[in-house]
This record gives structure tokens, sequence and C-alpha cells, in this order.
């Protein structure tokens, strides 16, 4: 039915190490192939569940990971209300600098008060590290789910879901506080090599189902169809117990 592929765990803790082991492995097949692992990260609950395991293991040469933000709020980086703060908090701080600052791309602060130039500014950084004659193509891509079906800053019946030119477009009117924000698009969301999704959660459980076994509402999340057809779920049983005709898969 969806053609994304739906892992389900017993537990958060085992859901974080199957997606430590999942990203260890796609980490070592791109600095092996291409010298360096890029990847781009929501906010909202997905740090955390992200570094419980990765934030120790040293398997990983995070001197050559490339860190962007999935999406990020039109804030000072020292804002609660920012998906950086976030993740520097559960994973970057554990990991005691060994992404080398410059390889972190935050949005600059000094344009954060305006979601246009800030768009702008982190369209910029994209083609710094990407080059700007292509469509980035990121190694990996971890997204959140909200329980509305957005993604990313993409949110349902929202104009900016056919953004089909700027690679990170700035939103004013985030149905989801706060109100301005920037975002990746589609456009580069589906050039990715590879998307997993993560959550956890009963209060999941209700768009988990709708997203994997109802295909015609074409919420953000099931717009999310890389080409080359890589999209993993990593969820706990609380956020899947409604799947009724989708196959889970065990890690
Ligand atoms: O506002 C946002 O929400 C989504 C979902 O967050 P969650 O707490 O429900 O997992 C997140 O993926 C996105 O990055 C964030 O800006």
């Amino acid at each position: 039915m969806s053609p994304h592929t739906v892992f389900v765990f017993p537990s958060t803790d085992a859901l974080s190490e199957g997606l430590n082991d999942y990203v260890q492995k796609l980490s070592q097949q791109a600095i092996a192939s291409h010298g360096k692992f890029t990847v781009a990260v929501s906010g909202g609950s997905l740090p955390k569940l992200l570094s419980k395991n990765l934030a120790g293991n040293s398997a990983i040469d995070f001197s050559k990971w490339h860190i962007f933000f999935a999406d990020e709020r039109c804030v000072p980086l020292d804002h609660a209300d920012s998906n950086y703060l976030e993740v520097k908090h559960q994973l970057l701080d554990k990991l005691n600098g060994k992404i080398p600052d410059a390889n972190v791309h935050t949005i600059n602060a000094s344009v954060a008060s305006d979601a246009e130039k800030c768009a702008r500014d982190y369209e910029q950084q994209l083609k710094d590290v990407f080059g700007s004659s292509a469509t980035p193509e990121f190694d990996l891509l971890l997204l959140g789910m909200g329980p509305d079906g957005h993604t990313c800053s993409l949110f349902p019946g929202h104009p900016l879901l056919d953004e089909n030119k700027r690679w990170v477009a700035p939103i004013f009117d985030s149905p989801k506080p706060p109100k301005e924000r920037i975002t990746l698009t589609f456009p580069v969301v589906n050039n990715a090599k590879e998307v997993a999704f993560v959550t956890a959660g009963d209060g999941k459980k209700d768009m988990v189902q709708m997203i994997q076994e109802q295909p015609e509402l074409q919420l953000p999340c099931q717009r999310v169809q890389p080409k080359s057809g890589k999209v993993y779920w990593f969820i706990d049983e609380p956020a899947g117990q409604k799947l009724s005709k989708t196959q889970k898969y065990k890690l």
C-alpha cells in the first residue's frame, strides 16, 4: 500500500538502537564513497531519539559529517524554540566537538529575524557544500512527523508544498508556532539518497495509520518520495498500533 518501509520497535530504546545502526551504516558507506556524510535533521522529538545511542558511537567518523537542519524556526540560536539548540543539547554537546563547528550548518543568526533573508542565506550554505549547479543530494534526511502529518515545515494544504524552484523557503504563517520559519522544499527532500522518518508514542498512532494506509490524502509526509525510493520509518509499537494493512518489519 505505502511505498515506505516501516520498522516497528518494541520500545523507544530499541528504536534508538536500530536508528543508530542504520545511521552508522549509511555514514560509513558515504564516507567510503565520497569522503563525507551529509545529513539534515528535524527538530521536535527526533534529536532525543537519535542521540541516545549515536552520541556514544565510536565507530562513526563524525569529523566527516556535515549536519544541516531540515527546518528551522526564525529565532536566535539560543532561543528555546530553536531546532539547532535542541540538537546541540541532545547530540552536539555530547559529541564534544567531534563534528567541526564549520560543518554544523545553522541558520545565520544575524538574519534570524527575517525569514526571507534567512532562507536565502541558508540556500547559499547548501550551495557552498553541494555546489550550485545541481539540486543538493543529501546522503540522509532524518525527519520528524507532526500529528497533523507535517514534516520539515511543510504543512498540510500550504502553498509551499508546491514550491519547485527554491531549495530553502521561508514560511510566515506556520500553523504551529513560531509562525516564521525556514524549510527545505520538496525538490531537495525528494532528491535525497535516503529518508528516515522517526516518530514515537501513542499520540502519533492516528497519523501514522493515515500516512501508511490512506495514500490518497497526499499529506506532506506522503509526498516524501525520493527518486531512490528509499524511505524508512522508525516507529515504536504505540505509534504503530493502528496499522492493519501495512507490512511491519523488524530490524
Ligand atoms: O515544528 C516542528 O515539528 C516537527 C514534528 O515534531 P514532533 O515533536 O512532533 O516530533 C519537527 O519534525 C520539525 O522539525 C519541527 O520544526
